[in-house]
């Protein structure tokens, strides 16, 4: 198993380019499935997640070609409805191959899905919509089985906020008969991006961005060429980092508007920020960073998946900063791994109480999802001395070249098998 060892204890400093979004690609990739004629995307970004994705859509029969971060996917030649357990215990997003199979074959089945091990994470929501739309849903021996001769529109209303959720079921409903209104539906850009790639093909979706979306269902959905959105979780990943090591860190081919949320937090931590169109530039000015507050809410407010990053930088900051998570109830596990650097964290139930340490030491630690795995990562570059980094298989899942693009940034980071 592969391993990351850093040397840290010294500032980042330098640019470094943002990959296209892993959580607007995996939708949009499973899209696919909805037309017989290309999807041509660009700006995939090269992930566990999106191999995984490729290798479940191929074995159905669908055909792919790549190039670089060019992904040409045709489901014409689509055979199968089965998404089998061995790829999608792997990944959370394989559960995104429910909504069009089912639109476009009336038959899927689908294993339970996996993913990062950040809480229960049922799928009720999805199946809820899908019955509700005309689907009849068993769920048996770890498969979930739908059928529908075709999907009708329906009015849904969430009980809780669901991106993959909203995701599935807008999908579903582009090729149901007659329209279909998500309410309470997440407002995450990456839906925005699935909304607008499924307009490109054809598809009749208003509303993408606001807790209401309305799709009218069409016949059929044609050829389409698409660029994935930026990566806003990569992005604020090397920015927590330059911060973590008082340092100067500028992001590209990124777009700040998706970061809002994440920006306040830096410069409340003390970091000079500055943005165009497409760049993010932190400096911190040789300054260590004051601790802030965080209280995770679906978008806009602060994402789940910059949580650990935060806590990571609350642990070196100067004063004590409360982190309360609210999507997920297991999302702390990075806690007791930042510990061994020398973190004094409290965990009182979702709320963990973070009092900064001046200095945090290298030590061995393990990765235990993937944004914790970027925690350490950011920790590890901060710290004094050196931090091995195990089980960095999750890392992957979701960073396109990640040490390679931090030694761009000047860290002294490299990956052990
Ligand atoms: C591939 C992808 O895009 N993953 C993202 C997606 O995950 P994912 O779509 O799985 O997360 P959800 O938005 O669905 O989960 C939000 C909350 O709703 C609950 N829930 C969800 C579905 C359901 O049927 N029933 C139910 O109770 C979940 O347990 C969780 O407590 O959004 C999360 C929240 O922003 C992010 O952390 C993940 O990175
Ligand atoms: C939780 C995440 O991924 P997934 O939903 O694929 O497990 C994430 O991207 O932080």
């Amino acid at each position: 198993m592969d391993k990351l060892i850093i040397e840290g204890g010294f500032r980042l400093d330098g640019e470094v380019r943002a990959s296209g979004a892993k959580n607007a690609a995996l939708p949009i990739l499973c899209a696919a499935i909805l037309s017989d004629e290309p999807l041509v995307l660009h700006n995939v970004p090269h992930l566990q997640d999106v191999k995984t994705t490729l290798k479940l859509l191929g074995q159905m029969g669908v055909a792919v070609q790549q190039h670089g971060s060019r992904v040409e996917v045709n489901a014409a030649p689509i055979r199968t409805h089965i998404a089998p357990y061995e790829l999608v215990k792997t990944m959370r997003a394989s559960i995104l191959v429910l909504g069009p199979l089912l639109a476009r074959r009336g038959e899927a089945q689908v294993s339970l899905p996996g993913g990062c091990a950040i809480g229960a994470r049922p799928v009720n929501l999805h199946l809820m919509g899908l019955q509700a739309m005309g689907a009849q849903i068993e769920v048996e021996n770890g498969f979930i089985n739908a059928r529908a001769s075709k999907l009708r529109g329906a009015q849904i209303v969430f009980d809780t906020v669901t991106v993959t959720g909203t995701e599935n079921l807008m999908m579903a409903a582009a090729l149901a008969q007659g329209t279909t209104v998500l309410e309470n539906a997440a407002r995450e850009p990456e839906v925005v991006d699935l909304a607008r790639c499924l307009n490109a093909m054809g598809a009749k979706i208003r509303g993408a961005g606001t807790t209401t979306i309305v799709i009218d269902g069409v016949d059929r959905l044609h050829a389409a060429e698409y660029t994935i959105l930026p990566d806003r979780i990569e992005s604020g990943t090397f920015l927590v980092a330059g911060a973590m090591t008082r340092g100067r860190v500028r992001v590209t081919h990124t777009d700040p508007n998706l970061l809002d949320a994440v920006l306040v937090k830096l410069q409340q931590a003390g970091a000079r920020i500055r943005t165009g169109e497409d760049f993010i530039e932190l400096d911190m000015q040789g300054r260590r960073p004051r601790a802030v507050n965080v209280h995770t809410m679906p978008h806009p407010g602060f994402p789940t998946d910059m949580q650990a990053q935060f806590m990571a930088l609350n642990c070196i900051a100067e004063g004590t900063g409360i982190i309360t998570e609210t999507i997920f109830e297991n999302r702390f596990q990075h806690a007791l791994e930042l510990q061994r650097l020398g973190a004094d964290i409290k965990l009182e139930g979702h709320t963990a109480i973070v009092t900064g340490r001046e200095r945090l030491t290298g030590a061995p630690v393990m990765a235990t999802d993937l944004r914790a795995s970027a925690a350490l990562v950011a920790a590890g570059l901060a710290a004094e001395g050196q931090t091995c980094i195990d089980r960095i298989y999750h890392l992957d899942r979701g960073y396109e070249r990640l040490e390679a693009k931090f030694e761009q940034l000047g860290a002294r980071i490299r990956r052990i098998a």
